[in-house]
Formats: structure tokens, sequence, C-alpha cells
């Protein structure tokens, strides 16, 4: 079998004596749409910390690839190809959806900024591919400021992408999303490149058994379960460490996902 393109092994993270991720073994195929879910205080974000490198770990190693990534900073794993959004927007409200998108491909490669007219011309041609990647090609001139909620997380994942990433990561995408929006995003995650590795950690089950080809169930910091989604929806250790969390089941009406409409 190949390599998986993220591969963690023995991955842990305490605070004290609590052990918010603990001793984590994943392997992520490359093209997967991968979901980590998990009751609340489950270790979801912290695990995805460790995997941007925006937290270091307390013991494990962390591989891209195949290369160990775990003493690299957030800055030297994005420029080996991981990219991410994060739940509290980063946009520059003032600027255009196009100017985002700009400023993150000229972050990301410096080497390409330029003052002559034709290259400065591709620059605003590959931004404009990806807002219409992600449905925004209507938007571009428009500042941050006046989009809808859904509309941000959109330019959230084009300016992601301006980054050329090999893994995609996104937390919570769906977060304040009406069921159009999530539909819409599950659309266009689903639409991208099988070059393109995608995570989400996400709350809305909706969303998460609509896109991912795989899901990986934290609870108490460990991996409860990591499977097909029908292995996930069907099980009963997973629906047993939903209980007691303010869902009654792991799906409200305990038969399935609600239909969401992916146009
Ligand atoms: N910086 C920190 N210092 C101390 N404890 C922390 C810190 N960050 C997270 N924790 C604790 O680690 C555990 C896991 O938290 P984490 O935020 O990773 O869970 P989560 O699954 O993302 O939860 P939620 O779904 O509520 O966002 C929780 O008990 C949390 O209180």
């Amino acid at each position: 079998m190949s390599e998986p393109l993220l591969s963690l092994s023995g991955v842990s993270r305490h605070f004290g004596a609590l052990k918010a991720v603990d001793a984590v073994d994943l392997g992520i195929p490359a093209g997967s749409r991968h979901a980590l879910i998990g009751p609340n205080g489950a270790g979801k974000s912290t695990l995805f910390k460790l995997i941007t490198g925006a937290m270091p770990v307390s013991s494990g190693t962390v591989a891209l690839g195949g290369s160990d990534i775990t003493g690299l900073s957030e800055n030297q794993r994005a420029r080996r190809g991981i990219s991410q959004t994060l739940q509290h927007s980063s946009l520059f409200l003032t600027q255009t959806v196009l100017q985002n998108v700009l400023l993150a491909a000229q972050r990301h490669h410096p080497g390409r900024r330029s003052l002559v007219p034709r290259r400065q011309a591709a620059a605003r041609e590959r931004a404009r591919a990806l807002l219409a990647d992600v449905g925004l090609e209507q938007r571009s001139d428009t500042p941050v400021a006046a989009l809808s909620h859904g509309e941000r997380r959109q330019v959230e994942v084009a300016v992601a992408l301006a980054c050329e990433p090999r893994l995609l990561l996104l937390d919570e995408p769906a977060a304040g999303m009406s069921p159009a929006e999530s539909a819409r995003l599950v659309g266009l995650l689903q639409a991208l490149p099988e070059s393109v590795t995608v995570v989400i950690v996400e709350h809305d089950l909706d969303v998460v058994f609509a896109l991912a080809t795989s899901v990986t169930v934290l609870h108490l910091g460990r991996v409860l379960l990591t499977g097909s989604p029908d292995q996930v929806r069907t099980s009963d250790a997973v629906q047993e460490a939903y209980l007691g969390t303010g869902r009654e089941s792991l799906f409200l009406d305990g038969t399935g996902p609600a239909h969401l409409e992916v146009s």
C-alpha cells in the first residue's frame, strides 16, 4: 500500500494532567476527504493544531508525504503544503475578495511578486480561476465586509487554495452557515482535485456524511474508530460516546443524517 500523505504516530498533547490528545495513530491517504468528529472536548481542535504546527506535540511524530515534520513551525509546514482555514476568519475585510486571494498567493510565493504587468495579469488570472472554483467569480470585486457569512467561508477556502496545498485542513468550515450555504461548501470541497487531500473538523454531521470518504471519531483524546462513514454511523461505541453530550444520538432522529441537497 502506498504511504499515507499524512501520518500520525503516537501523537499526544497533555495540559498538566489532562491528556487532550492521547497516543493518536492515524494515516490519511492522498486524495481522501477525511473528517475528524467527536463530542465536545474530545480533542479535535487540539489535534488539528498539532497537525498544522500551531501547537507542539508532547510526544509522537507527524509526517507529511513520508517526511517527519514534527519539529517544523507552522510556517515551515505551510511551505511543505499544509493550508488551513480557521474557526475565526483571518480575512482583510476592507479589501476585495480578489485582493484577499492575491495577497495570500503573494505571501505564499514572495518570489512571484512582480511589477511586470504581464506577471501581475497572470497572478490575477490564477486568483480569478480559484474564485471560480469556489463559486465566487461574480464577487471578485466586492469588499469582504459586504459578503454573507457563507461567502466569507468560501473566500477562506480560496485563500487556503492560493497556497497550492497538498493537505487542506478546515476547522468547522460550516459553522454558522445556512443549510444552503453548507450544501454549496460540500459541493465545492467535493469538486477539488484529488491532488488536494482534505481533512475537516466539523460538528455538522450532515456536512460530514455528505463529504467524507473516511471518518475518525475522537473521544477523550483517543481514537475511538477510524472507518467509512457507514461504519461510523452504525457503531454502538460511537453512539455511546455521543450520549450525555447534549445530543441524544449521533443523529437527532436516530435514523440517519438529514438530507443535504448538494448541487
Ligand atoms: N490551551 C489549553 N490549555 C488547557 N486545556 C486545554 C487547552 N486547549 C484545550 N484544552 C482542553 O483539552 C481538551 C480538548 O479540547 P479541544 O478544544 O481540542 O476539544 P474539541 O474536541 O475541539 O472540542 P469542541 O468540539 O468543543 O471544540 C478539553 O478538555 C479542553 O478544555
